[in-house]
């Protein structure tokens, strides 16, 4: 697909490159997240059959969970027992936004106990396949390493001190999501609303249906973003916005899955540490400035309380 570029991430994860090499990908990330907000990478170092296993167990969920099972994995209210606004499952349906189905997990939160405030409980596991935990507990870990040099890239891209950055990120409040588009009943929309993604960086892997995901280009048409065999179809967040002032764009997107085929997508999204602050570090002739930060918890409540909980 034209409008989105392909970025070849090799030189960062390739020890023998050369500072030369890492700045040239550095710089083609920069201009594409200038430009567009999405890119595709390529040569990103996540295994095919991890990637590959994600897939084919969130197919196997949605295509196998009983509805009992969903229920006992579904998200409740915060203050409820097991309940904290965002962890587990959820059917939207058709009406306004679009429907879908979707599980959600966090990084875990060691410290909290139950009631548990929004964001701050545990992750609510399917059984079903079995092996569910286990292969995501591999992808986030295989994402969660490929997210933090791509950050590494960004820093380079900017020719920003790495350090603001990665003081922010040790501790990632990463969203793992699992989305199952069904085939269309008859009135309805199956997909998600127009939005913009509320962290750093979204790395999105589906199956390899086209023509549902679509992105809004500067001059206003929405550009179908189809997968790319191989590539995670990345997009920038508002605390990347954030960070560099607007001057990366958090780019809206939606889904329109008009298909007899059920589509599934996994995104993973790369969300700075929860009590980060974020503030512009550009441009860069001027202080960092702090005392213009948000706080990203407060963003993540705003944001999953609108989104999520209904
Ligand atoms: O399913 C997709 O292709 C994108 C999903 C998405 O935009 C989201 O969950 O924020
Ligand atoms: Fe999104």
């Amino acid at each position: 697909m034209a409008y989105v570029p392909i970025i070849d991430f090799s030189p960062f994860l390739d020890p023998s490159s050369t500072d030369e090499n890492k700045k040239k990908t550095a710089l083609e990330i920069d201009k594409a997240c200038r430009e567009i907000g999405f890119f595709y990478l390529s040569n990103h170092g996540v295994d095919e059959e991890l990637r590959a296993a994600m897939l084919s167990r969130a197919k196997s969920f949605f295509e196998n969970a009983t509805e009992e099972e969903k229920k006992s994995i579904s998200i409740k209210p915060a203050g409820t027992e097991n309940g904290d606004d965002a962890r587990g499952f959820q059917k939207v349906d058709g009406r306004g936004k679009g429907a879908h189905e979707v599980v959600d997990f966090f990084r875990p939160v060691e410290t909290s106990t139950p009631p548990y405030e929004t964001g701050l409980g545990q992750n609510l596991w399917p059984s079903t396949p079995n092996d569910f935990r286990e292969v995501s507990e591999k992808y986030i870990d295989a994402l969660f390493a490929l997210a933090t040099k791509v950050v590494q890239a960004l820093a380079l891209g900017l020719s920003v001190d790495e350090s603001i950055f990665m003081s922010r990120i040790g501790k990632a409040f990463w969203n793992l999501r699992v989305l199952g588009y069904y085939p269309k009943p008859e009135g309805s929309v199956v997909g998600i609303g127009d939005h913009t993604d509320f962290g750093i960086l979204t790395f999105l892997l589906t199956d390899p249906q086209k023509d549902s995901l679509l992105v809004l280009s500067k001059d206003g048409n929405w550009e179908p973003a189809d997968p790319i065999p191989n590539c995670f179809l990345c997009n920038i967040g508002d605390m990347l916005s954030k960070w560099t002032d607007g001057i990366y764009k958090s780019t809206r997107h939606r889904v329109l899955h008009n298909s007899d085929t059920m589509r599934i997508s996994v995104p993973f999204f790369f969300d700075p540490d929860w009590d980060a602050v974020i503030s512009p570090v550009l441009p860069l002739d001027v202080e960092h400035r702090e005392d213009e930060g948000i706080l990203y918890r407060e963003k993540f409540v705003k944001a999953i309380k609108y989104s999520v909980v209904t």
